[in-house]
């Protein structure tokens, strides 16, 4: 089944087309990523996905279903996490999940908060209120709450960007466990190539807003005869 279909995606902000007739899609337990330099449309593509900007033209399926006409269905097995995100800081770690899973709806909320700390080993830091966290551990309380409601859809916006290489390299294996187990589908957005080849089946370069190499990490590196994604990277890069 297609996850995620986008067909023609534009948008415009003023002057600067940040995404210019993007099609893309995800299959299901894939997990995708969207690379590309800075300004290239990544975040602006992923916020229209999750209906949190309208585009300007196009259309976006998700499970099959218009985003614009089934919202409520859809986005209910959608969620989101990104650095940038800031979660309330008075609030303490388990009072977030606590407040998420009543605003999720979930039938169990407190069974399903107990297991999303102790995925992300965040027992200790229950109580410890939001603002008093490092940034990795926040990121942390970020991807458990994005776990919450089991989304059929993760999307998650360079999600170690804050993590040191032993959380960062936990986190990749957690999340590629959830893809390979649960069918969980992902579209992520990284600078780190490192695991973009780990994690991603297939890849999606942006440039300019517009897509303009996709593949898996071994097909692009011999399609641009490059060592590696990051020299894949530099060259899509410099044109
Ligand atoms: N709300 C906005 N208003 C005006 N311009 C915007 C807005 N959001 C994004 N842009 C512009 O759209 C373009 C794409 O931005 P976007 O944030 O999608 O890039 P990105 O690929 O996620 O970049 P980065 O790697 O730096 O996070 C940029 O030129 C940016 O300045």
């Amino acid at each position: 089944m297609t996850i995620v279909r986008a067909s023609q995606l534009v948008k415009r902000f003023g002057p600067v087309t940040a995404v210019h007739e993007l099609n893309l899609t995800v299959g299901e337990g894939e997990v995708a990523g969207l690379l590309g330099p800075n300004g290239a449309g990544k975040s602006t593509t992923l916020h229209m996905l999750l209906g949190l900007i309208t585009p300007d033209a196009g259309s976006i399926e998700l499970f099959g279903k218009e985003l614009s006409r089934h919202r409520t269905e859809v986005l209910s097995q959608v969620n989101f996490a990104a650095s940038y995100v800031d979660l309330p800081g008075v609030l303490r770690v388990r009072e977030v999940l606590d407040a998420f899973a009543r605003l999720y709806a979930l039938r169990r909320p407190a069974h399903r908060v107990a297991e999303v700390i102790e995925l992300f080993e965040l027992g200790p830091l229950g109580r410890r209120q939001m603002m008093a966290l490092s940034s990795g551990q926040r990121t942390r309380v970020q991807l458990a709450k994005a776990l919450l409601n089991a989304p059929r859809l993760l999307v998650l916006d360079e999600p170690t960007a804050n993590l040191d290489p032993d959380a960062g390299d936990r986190i990749r294996g957690l999340l590629s466990r959830l893809a390979a187990e649960n069918g969980t589908s992902m579209l992520i957005t990284s600078h780190n190539m490192r695991e973009v080849e780990r994690m991603c089946d297939r890849i999606h370069f942006l440039s300019g807003g517009r897509i303009v190499a996709a593949g898996s990490a071994k097909e692009l590196a011999g399609r641009y005869e490059a060592e590696d994604l990051e020299e894949v990277f530099l060259k899509v890069a410099r044109g």
